[in-house]
């Protein structure tokens, strides 16, 4: 099957954010993968609320917003408000998870939960059945064009076997150093979802990027 193909606006141009955004409804783009970073669960701040709103007004694709903050429960209902389709939430910022993939469900939005590099598939095993979505980091969340982690392809196999176990409908989206030659083998390993910053938007042309993405 083809990977679904989610262009991280982390590494668009802000003075022509807009235009990037239109340019992504011409393209083959799946999602628009939205990196929501508080400055606190890691360690670099990017945008909000406000900024996931006036995209939302403007993209024909469904936005993918992936909350790296702390204390995700306080502004599910923002961010569903704002036109988010999926809503991803870190493992390790949720305290009461089954209750925060309630919430997110409870406002009609897709629920997906993010594993960093070193938490284990295994946590996911009872509340997998409940998910959408599993993010899988290959890099440690915070900043883009980072380098990724080679150990990303065990955990996509890992959690493929436990998604079939479990018979759950969720799909495995993979976040972080996503190119060609990464892409393909993720696609190999079982993954969806490719999300992609750096290799998209450091292109001359994004969109061939993203439909060579898709035709791995
Ligand atoms: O969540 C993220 C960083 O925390 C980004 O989505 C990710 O890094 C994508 O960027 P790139 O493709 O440049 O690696
Ligand atoms: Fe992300």
């Amino acid at each position: 099957m083809m990977p679904k193909i989610a262009p991280s606006i982390l590494a668009a141009d802000f003075n022509h954010l807009g235009d990037d955004i239109l340019m992504l409804n011409e393209s083959e783009a799946d999602f628009i993968h939205c990196d929501v970073m508080d400055g606190h669960f890691v360690p670099n701040i990017s945008f909000g609320i406000p900024i996931v709103k006036q995209i939302s007004e403007i993209t024909e694709k469904p936005l993918d917003v992936h909350l790296m903050i702390s204390n995700p429960d306080q502004f599910i209902h923002e961010f569903a408000k704002a036109g988010a389709s999926w809503l991803t939430v870190h493992y390790e910022a949720c305290v009461h998870l089954h209750r925060t993939v309630g919430a997110i469900k409870e406002q009609g939005v897709k629920a997906s939960v993010c594993l960093n590099p070193h938490t284990p598939v295994a946590v996911l095993e009872d509340i997998v059945s409940e998910l959408d979505m599993v993010l899988l980091m290959s890099v440690n969340p915070g900043f883009g064009g980072q380098k990724f982690i080679p150990n990303t392809y065990k955990k996509v196999k890992q959690l493929r076997t436990l998604i079939q176990e479990k018979n759950a409908e969720c799909l495995i989206e993979v976040d972080g150093g996503v190119n060609y030659d990464t892409g393909k083998l993720l696609k190999e390993a079982g993954a969806d979802v490719l999300v992609a910053g750096t290799f998209v938007f450091g292109s001359e042309n994004p969109k061939e990027i993203i439909q060579n993405l898709r035709d791995l």
